[in-house]
């Protein structure tokens, strides 16, 4: 088992922005992996994201029915970034890449010559 880390922005806190980008990470991440199976996924957000829950706009979305998921607040550190949803995925996959979108890819520049 591995796992794959990912990030987001969200520009609103409002259910349709969290929904699209949360389901767009997602779909990002099986997109640049080769992913076998999923055995768990905990999501982060942070504190100012509470219109609606992205790890159920995942399950629901994914119809992850059996994928155990769980969301929690990101630690507050002084000047992080606001409107961030975060994501680790433990699974089985023959590739192991880390996907940053829109704001959140300020996070990790190292990884950038990786992010095609
Ligand atoms: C840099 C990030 O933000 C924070 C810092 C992390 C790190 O230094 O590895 C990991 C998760 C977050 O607590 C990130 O999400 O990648």
């Amino acid at each position: 088992m591995i796992a794959i880390r990912g990030a987001t922005s969200v520009d609103k806190n409002e259910k349709e922005e969290i929904m699209k980008k949360s389901i767009e990470l997602f779909e990002q991440i099986q997109k640049q992996n080769y992913i076998n199976s999923i055995t768990s996924i905990i999501v982060s957000v942070t504190k100012d994201i509470t219109a609606y829950n992205p790890a159920t706009a995942i399950r629901y979305e994914e119809n992850l029915i059996n994928t155990p998921l769980m969301c929690v607040q990101e630690a507050e550190m002084d000047n992080s970034p606001k409107g961030i949803i975060r994501v680790l995925i433990h699974c089985d996959s023959a590739t192991q890449k880390h996907v940053y979108l829109h704001r959140a890819k300020e996070l990790r520049p190292d990884l950038e010559d990786f992010n095609v």
